[in-house]
């Protein structure tokens, strides 16, 4: 297939990243090769979205210091970026809405890039949602606008099954619209899941399941708790990331009091 005809994508990851440790970064680059091996896809951009403060989970630093954090980790990285647009909103934002800001930011590039009327631009792609709907194909209908999609590992698809956490028409926004990257991860069968959800196997097209065989199992949660013991996390995390966590010591065992007593943003919804 010709380059020209390829989709673009973008891929868009939500999380803490409290903080951010090299797996989130592998998390990139595994789903763009495994994206573009289908000769379907090009990947052309990778966003870092960290979650606002209000979201309240336990142990979470200020946004300002994570959002620093993953601007030092992806300096050296020519297409994955860190917005902070999340985590400046008063309040927590579920991620349909995440998704649907940046849906929103790329049609509107289209439009600034474009010079074909605007009025009608909207009218074809309306026509051609409507012409999709109940379909698994991605809202971005226009070939040169880049589909968005949600990046994530299969700790937070599973988390769909987790009541009151995700409501289902957000999930059924999510799959439909957009649709899902999903990383493997230790203790996790995302196939199995899928096959198990009726909601999941309607739009299973739309989930990329990518196995990574060299199992990593990094989490911030084992980050965050070896700083407290004073023990080394270097080469768990980008050095600069690393040094500026020691120079601001962000993780002690305060740190993690921090939203202790806090119910999850998505539980108050
Ligand atoms: N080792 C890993 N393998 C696959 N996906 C991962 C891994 N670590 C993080 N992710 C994914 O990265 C995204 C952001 O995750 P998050 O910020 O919660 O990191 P985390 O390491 O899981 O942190 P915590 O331990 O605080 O939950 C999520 O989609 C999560 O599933
Ligand atoms: N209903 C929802 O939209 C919903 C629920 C739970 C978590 N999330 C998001 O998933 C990510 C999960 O991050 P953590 O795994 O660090 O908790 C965050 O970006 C959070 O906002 C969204
Ligand atoms: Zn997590």
């Amino acid at each position: 297939m010709a380059s020209q005809e390829k989709t673009k994508v973008v891929l868009l990851a939500c999380g803490s990243f409290n903080p951010i440790t090299n797996m989130h970064l592998r998390m990139f680059e595994l789903a763009r090769d495994h994206l573009e091996d289908t000769g379907r896809y090009t990947v052309v951009k990778g966003i870092v979205s960290p979650v606002g403060d209000p979201y309240g989970k336990k142990g979470l630093v200020t946004a300002c210091g994570r959002v620093t954090m993953a601007r030092l980790a992806t300096e050296n990285s020519d297409w994955i970026t860190v917005d902070d647009w999340e985590c400046q909103q008063i309040e927590w934002v579920p991620t349909a809405k995440v998704l649907w800001h940046y849906h929103e930011e790329l049609i509107s590039n289209e439009n600034i890039n474009d010079d074909v009327d605007k009025g009608k631009r909207r009218k074809r792609r309306k026509l051609e949602q409507n012409e999709n709907a109940g379909q698994s194909s991605c809202i971005n209908t226009n070939a040169d606008t880049p589909q968005l999609k949600l990046l994530c590992g299969a700790d937070v698809l599973e988390s769909f099954d987790v009541p009151s956490l995700w409501k289902t028409d957000d999930i059924e926004e999510i799959v439909s619209h957009y649709g899902i990257v999903c990383i493997t991860r230790f203790g996790c069968d995302p196939e199995k899941f899928i096959n198990q959800s009726d909601l999941l196997y309607k739009h299973r097209k739309n989930i990329h399941v990518v196995r990574e065989w060299v199992i990593n199992e990094i989490s911030a949660t084992h980050v965050r708790r070896s700083l407290r013991r004073g023990q080394s996390v270097r080469y768990l995390l980008p050095d600069p990331v690393v040094n500026y966590i020691q120079e601001n010591n962000l993780y002690t065992a305060e740190s993690e009091r921090n939203n202790a007593d806090q119910v999850l943003a998505p539980f108050q919804r």
